[in-house]
């Protein structure tokens, strides 16, 4: 949740710097906002697995394990539209500086 926080801001402060379109920050929000929603889906299945399954059990590590899976395609889903939405702008405003 806490790496999640610093990559909206960072993400967020890089995107209000460079010039992006709306198509860009609309894109942007969604990524942000799927990483977010699958973050507190996972937060809810674990919670939800503790109440039920408190003692070990396959099939609530495998519930975990999926659930921890999804955040995890998701956030690199998200990277990768960072990249392509920030990677371009960004490369320009470097340039421009050396
Ligand atoms: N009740 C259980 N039975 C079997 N395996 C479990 C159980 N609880 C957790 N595990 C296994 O241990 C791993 C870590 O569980 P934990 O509840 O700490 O999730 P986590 O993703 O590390 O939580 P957090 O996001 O809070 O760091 C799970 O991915 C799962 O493989």
């Amino acid at each position: 949740m806490r790496f999640h926080a610093w990559a909206t801001v960072a993400v967020v402060a890089l995107g209000l710097w460079l010039p992006l379109s709306r198509h860009d920050w609309a894109v942007l929000a969604l990524a942000i906002g799927a990483v977010w929603t699958a973050e507190m889906l996972n937060t809810a299945l674990e919670t939800l697995v503790n109440l039920v399954s408190p003692d070990y059990h396959p099939l609530a590590g495998r519930v975990k394990d999926i659930a921890a899976g999804a955040v995890l395609l998701m956030g690199i889903a998200a990277a990768a539209v960072g990249l392509l939405i920030l990677g371009p702008p960004l490369w320009a405003a470097v340039q421009q500086w050396w």
